[in-house]
């Protein structure tokens, strides 16, 4: 403790020495050194806590030695590349393994699935995975399915033949399947498949029972499922078998629920912090003009990020995602709008062409964000507010799930506020929650990373100079504006428009002032500010009236206004100059990325052709961000050294790859200067990418359209691996079969036999990736027929399998909660907060609409 006290106290040293003798600059290379530090922690203290996410107490001690340590140990690194556990992995594992009934809370990416996906390969059997969104199961199945490990899924894009496999493996334990994900309305509604279930737990092969986000058990839960609250029949006919349940934010009461519901109330308790040490937090001020709005949307990303460094950027509406895409195309910026209403396969198109590194930004409504998996996304922009502080947390937490620096910027108006109060006035506490955040915004001293710690009821941590605010803070001024919030309130209270909405207010009260008199005052953006401020104060209010098109926010003077006007209140706007120029952050990852070899580049461009020449996966499932820092900092010059970052599964499929790449650099550039650096990894913007890499990566991209064409294609350049691709692929299929089954963690018996099956693996892999099969587009939404066991008559039902029954509602039902309860529910919001619908429940309304 003293020790972590004294670190502690000298890197604030080291920050505050640094910012003064180097400036700025200075100061941000501290903090993407620090961001690297409190990444690096773990891989010292292996499964102990650290710095990155705060552990919480549990019954009994699981930091001990058990005899699976050693397999386990083997496992993590060789089939899933992962050196090192982060807080509390290794201590959920050893409770699950030890026959516990385990609650996880973890913030986003914080490593969940590692946490069933190990136990489900150390024990024997098939592990029960309960997962409410298609897409996530997709995303999962094909990651696992990538690393060799035998997974499937019953879902509503299950081909007739793939069920019957499954059920051919739980009832007799055929083909080697390990890890099953099916969607909760699976386990209500499917007598045929429990009957199935309880054949393999019958005979000893049902390993554990996985419930993933499961606050949606909960209908105090900001996603409550209906089909959640029967899963307790799990527990009820499965006693023996372990149940994991995991959430990235719940709040005392929906965990009580959860238990409650899943019937495990003994059960064993991880909770990890909300925080996210590698997310730096930013707001800047949103430009009125449109326009330049997106100059500084595209100078920050361009000035910050290499075309391979994946961002998103989110907006309020459909068509304002259609034009900030357009307009960052523009600007010379690969970006592609995303939003409910296109159609699935162009979607699917587009989330895969940006998971595989070939767009580099996707502009997207909230409907973008559930089943995002992609791990490395460097950034994250609000180009409009979000309707509370949680959502805000989710959805810019989509940034940097891989655990290393990225960039969270909103950049806020006032004046977007009345467009988001027009949509939330109507929601239970839906302006309590958008105030919040327009606190959080407007701003300019409080450290973000605290706003959300108290948001969410947790102590307070240090920032380490993470957010703006921290890093920037002592350059602010405090403006009295109380005389011109006099004003203002004034005018309003004589205007006879009882009608004024918060620009028409600005408008008039600046011509009103006239113009000589602005010039000295405030700016535009400025009186906008103090209107919102008196908002907050509550000394304005807000109102709503409908027309026949929308909702229209008006501004009007409450009853607290008269404490203003007789001089009772101050009204002061906190104003940021010098360094809150903002100008400043651009990039803190950049910076870091500035200390970097070009190796680091290299093999961002070999992961690159390698996905391509597989045609199935993507560039970080072939190796990390986290593989390529420990890469370029150790230069590896053999086999065995390589396997030590990357495990013996990668090796296997890319080990000598990997290994001729990097002497091949080595020769090329020896004088090569280098950093022993093992922290956070970004691709160097502007570091020169080697020609032959540069062509590999081009040859990569043709290979991975003739491989999509069926065309069978050398896979060049590695010398070491001159096979076709399509030929590549089997091999690969059969090398990941050899490997596991070698592997020592693994139950002999637990792999699909590839023989026999290949040929479906392969179509099944292909059709996740390029969202086609044989050509032919997957539609994300199938018709299928329901279990005939349950329904009678076949009745036709939605491909994503969240709608029951013709006039239910919908899976995720709005509740009242208790206002302590709202002030700390901590969610993990899925649903859409604007006029864009989260895309599978627009999808769920269209179809019934269809009925
Ligand atoms: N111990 C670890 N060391 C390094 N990387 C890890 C570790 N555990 C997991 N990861 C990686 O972190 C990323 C996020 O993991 P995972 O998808 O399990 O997060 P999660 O907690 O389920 O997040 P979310 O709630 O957003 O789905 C993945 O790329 C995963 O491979």
């Amino acid at each position: 403790m003293i020790r972590e006290i004294e670190r502690s106290a000298a890197v604030d040293l080291d920050l505050l020495v640094k910012s003064r003798r180097y400036g700025l600059g200075g100061y941000r290379s501290a903090i993407a050194a620090r961001a690297a530090r409190a990444q690096s922690g773990p891989r010292k203290q292996e499964g102990t806590g650290s710095e990155a996410f705060v552990s919480s107490s549990t019954k009994e001690d699981w930091t001990g030695s058990f005899e699976w340590d050693k397999r386990a140990a083997d496992l993590r690194l060789n089939v899933f590349g992962i050196s090192t556990y982060r807080t509390n992995q290794r201590e959920i594992i050893n409770a699950v393994m030890s026959g516990r009934n385990v609650m996880v809370i973890m913030a986003a990416g914080g490593g969940k699935s590692l946490c069933y996906q190990l136990p489900a390969l150390l024990r024997s059997g098939i592990a029960l995975i309960v997962s409410p969104l298609l897409s996530l199961i997709q995303d999962q199945v094909m990651g696992l399915k990538a690393l060799g490990i035998p997974a499937g899924m019953l879902t509503s894009t299950t081909t007739k033949e793939e069920e019957k496999a499954i059920y051919l493996s739980l009832e007799k334990g055929t083909g080697g399947l390990r890890i099953l994900y099916v969607t909760p309305e699976k386990i209500a509604k499917s007598k045929r498949f429990m009957s199935k279930l309880e054949k393999c737990n019958k005979a000893g092969r049902l390993s554990l029972m996985a419930i993933d986000e499961a606050h949606c058990c909960s209908q105090w839960g900001h996603d409550f499922r209906p089909d959640y609250k029967n899963l307790g029949i799990l527990k009820k006919q499965f006693p023996k078998v372990p149940i994991i349940a995991l959430t990235a934010t719940a709040t005392e009461r929906v965990q009580t629920d959860v238990r409650e519901m899943l019937q495990i109330p003994y059960s064993e308790r991880f909770t990890s912090s909300v925080n996210r040490p590698n997310l730096f937090y930013e707001v800047r001020e949103k430009k009125s003009n449109a326009s330049a709005a997106i100059d500084d949307i595209a100078d920050f990303i361009r000035g910050g990020y290499t075309e391979k460094q994946s961002g998103i950027v989110y907006c309020f509406t459909r068509k304002e995602c259609e034009q900030v895409a357009e307009e960052l195309r523009q600007r010379g910026i690969s970006a592609s709008h995303y939003h409910a209403d296109m159609a699935p396969d162009v979607r699917a198109n587009i989330h895969t062409r940006w998971s595989g590194n070939k767009i580099q930004v996707i502009v997207g409504t909230v409907a973008f964000g559930m089943g995002i998996n992609k791990p490395d996304v460097r950034f994250v922009i609000h180009h409009s507010l979000s309707k509370s502080l949680e959502t805000y947390y989710q959805e810019s937490g989509r940034a940097g799930r891989d655990g290393l620096p990225s960039h969270c910027v909103l950049f806020f108006r006032p004046a977007d506020i009345p467009r988001q109060s027009s949509m939330v006035f109507s929601e239970v506490a839906g302006l309590h929650n958008l105030y919040a955040i327009a606190r959080f915004c407007q701003s300019k001293r409080s450290c973000r990373r605290e706003a959300f710690f108290r948001h969410f009821g947790e102590p307070v941590q240090d920032c380490n100079g993470m957010c703006d605010n921290c890093a920037y803070a002592k350059e602010i001024t405090e403006l009295d504006v109380t005389a011109h919030a006099k004003s203002i309130v004034t005018l309003l209270k004589d205007s006879d428009n009882q009608k004024t909405t918060m620009l028409q207010l600005v408008d008039s009260w600046r011509k009103a002032r006239g113009e000589a008199a602005l010039v000295k005052e405030l700016s535009k953006e400025d009186v906008e500010r103090v209107i919102i401020q008196l908002v907050l104060d509550g000394i304005l209010k807000e109102e709503f009236a409908h027309t026949a098109y929308a909702t229209n926010a008006y501004v009007t003077v409450s009853a607290g206004s008269r404490f203003l006007l007789q001089g009772k209140r101050k009204i002061i706007l906190e104003v940021a100059q010098g360094l809150k120029s903002k100008k400043g952050t651009v990039g803190i990852a950049n910076e870091d990325s500035k200390l970097q070899s070009g190796m680091a580049h290299m093999l961002d461009a070999l992961r690159q052709q390698i996905a391509g020449c597989h045609g199935s996966i993507f560039p970080h499932s072939v190796l990390s961000s986290q593989h390529i820092k420990m890469l370029c900092s150790r230069r590896p010059d053999t086999l065995n050294l390589v396997e030590e970052v990357v495990g013996k599964r990668k090796v296997e499929q890319y080990g000598q790859q990997i290994l001729d790449a990097i002497r091949a650099y080595v020769k090329e550039h020896p004088d090569e200067e280098f950093e022993e650096k093992e922290g956070p990894w970004v691709a160097p913007k502007g570091s020169k990418t080697s020609i032959a890499s540069q062509s590999a990566q081009k040859s990569a991209s043709a290979k991975r359209k003739s491989i999509q064409r069926g065309v069978s294609q050398e896979c060049e350049p590695q010398r070491s691996a001159k096979k076709s691709c399509a030929a590549g692929k089997a091999e690969t299929l059969k090398r990941e079969t050899s490997a596991l089954s070698k592997s020592p963690g693994v139950a002999q018996d637990a792999y699909i036999d590839l023989d026999s099956d290949s040929d479906d693996d392969v179509e099944l892999r292909e059709h996740s990736v390029r969202g086609d099969i044989n050509g032919k587009p997957v539609p994300e939404i199938n018709e299928v027929e329901d279990d005939e066991d349950i329904d009678g008559p076949k009745k036709k039902r939605l491909g994503i399998e969240e709608c029951t029954q013709e006039g239910e509602d919908l899976p995720s039902v709005k509740t009242n909660p208790p206002k302590e309860q709202r002030a700390k529910t901590v969610t993990q919001n899925k649903r859409p907060a604007s006029d864009d619908e989260d895309e599978d429940f627009v999808l769920v309304k269209r179809t019934r609409r269809k009925k």
